[in-house]
């Protein structure tokens, strides 16, 4: 049937779903399992889960399992079960690390160890996708592509989607357009849009850089509290203004501004973050306790922007070497790393000091 839809589609809808709240089916060699995410699962959605029959698995990624002290049995997820008396509460109160310190409760939490962890993996995989917090609630069910029919919900085949999910997806040029800047008149601004339905991304181009020579940029992950609100927890507003005014003096340079706000865990969770951070974690554990890596961000994207404007070397406007590293392993060679500091204060002092520490910044 030539307008069914394809993987990529499905995989659209199965994030869009996840963050309504639907519940979605995923199926794995012969196995499949109702899923919803766990930030999103209302009590009336739970109560339906239970009429199926349980008993009920809450996947949760295994660096929420560290903090948990759950055992997870491989590197794929932990997969706990569900006591039959919890209700929605306990279930946000695993995933979210909120009130870990005020209710040290919750276990002892029972995991699984037969099995495969797959499904766990691919939901949770959507649900870090969809910028939820990294935690599905899964019920096993019989034959998932009849169940999905019957109940018109989104089916996803693992077998072919798995690499989907980890895969980056093609990117087109939508629209580019001359904006005069204050740093200078002869901006353009060009947007790319991801054909599985993701974020845009955009590039700033500043006057009309030579395509055989390395131009001077920078890759800007979002950041809506220090580039819009002038949040002093980072440096990343003055580092935009900075990298753009450089760009400016030089009289050529692309600034690339990657939607992947919160280091590629969306503003909701960075959020959940500044909470943790509030409470005593640095950015990282904070990061960790949420369930996430240090950095989830995709840097395959920001090289593939540079490739498809006809860039192949750059003078890298960074303090990040893994930004670095990443541009060279996706075919951008980087000349020469240029250090961007600026915008330093008495409340980021610490935040810079641990990702110096953690992460690899140079000072
Ligand atoms: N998860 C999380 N993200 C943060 C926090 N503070 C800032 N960010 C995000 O971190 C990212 C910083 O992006 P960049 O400035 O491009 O990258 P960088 O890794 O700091 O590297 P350079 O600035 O190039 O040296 C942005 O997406 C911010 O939204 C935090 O405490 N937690
Ligand atoms: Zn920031």
């Amino acid at each position: 049937m030539p307008l069914t839809p394809t993987l990529s589609e499905r995989l659209a809808r199965a994030r869009a779903d996840l963050r309504m709240g639907a519940p979605i089916v995923l199926s794995k060699a012969g196995e499949s399992a109702l899923v919803i995410a766990s930030e999103t699962l209302t009590p009336a959605r739970l109560s339906d889960l239970r009429e199926l029959g349980g008993p009920l698995i809450l996947a949760i990624t295994t660096r929420r399992a560290e903090t948990l002290k759950a055992r997870a049995y491989d590197t794929n997820a932990a997969r706990i079960v569900v006591p039959s008396d919890a209700d929605t509460r306990w279930i946000y109160a695993v995933a979210d690390p909120e009130n870990d310190l005020r209710t040290p409760m919750k276990g002892p939490l029972k995991t699984l160890r037969e099995g495969a962890s797959c499904i766990a993996k691919s939901a949770i995989g959507l649900a870090k996708a969809a910028r939820l917090l990294p935690s599905a609630v899964l019920l096993p069910i019989e034959n998932g592509v009849a169940f999905a029919h019957e109940n018109d919900l989104t089916h996803v085949p693992l077998e072919d989607a798995e690499a989907e999910i980890d895969a980056m997806s093609p990117l087109t040029l939508v629209a580019s357009a001359r904006v005069p800047l204050e740093v200078s008149e002869a901006g353009r601004l060009h947007v790319f849009r991801p054909l599985d339905g993701g974020e845009e991304h955009y590039a700033v181009e500043i006057g009309r850089p030579d395509r055989g020579k390395p131009v001077l940029s920078r890759l800007h992950s979002a950041c809506f509290t220090g580039d819009l609100i002038g949040s002093l927890k980072c440096d990343c507003g003055p580092q935009l203004r900075a990298a753009l005014a450089a760009m400016g003096e030089n009289g050529a340079g692309v600034l690339l501004y990657l939607n992947q706000e919160g280091r590629g865990i969306g503003l909701a969770n960075k959020m959940r973050a500044y909470s943790l951070q509030d409470q005593g974690f640095d950015t990282v554990q904070a990061n960790h306790r949420l369930g996430f890596e240090d950095d989830e961000r995709d840097f395959r994207i920001g090289a593939e922007i540079l490739k498809r404007m006809g860039f192949q070397s750059v003078n890298l406007l960074t303090n990040n070497p893994v930004k670095v590293e990443m541009m060279q392993a996706n075919g951008i060679q980087v000349v020469e790393r240029v250090p961007l500091k600026v915008g330093e204060n008495a409340h980021n002092h610490a935040y810079l000091a641990t990702k110096a520490a953690k992460s690899g910044h140079l000072l």
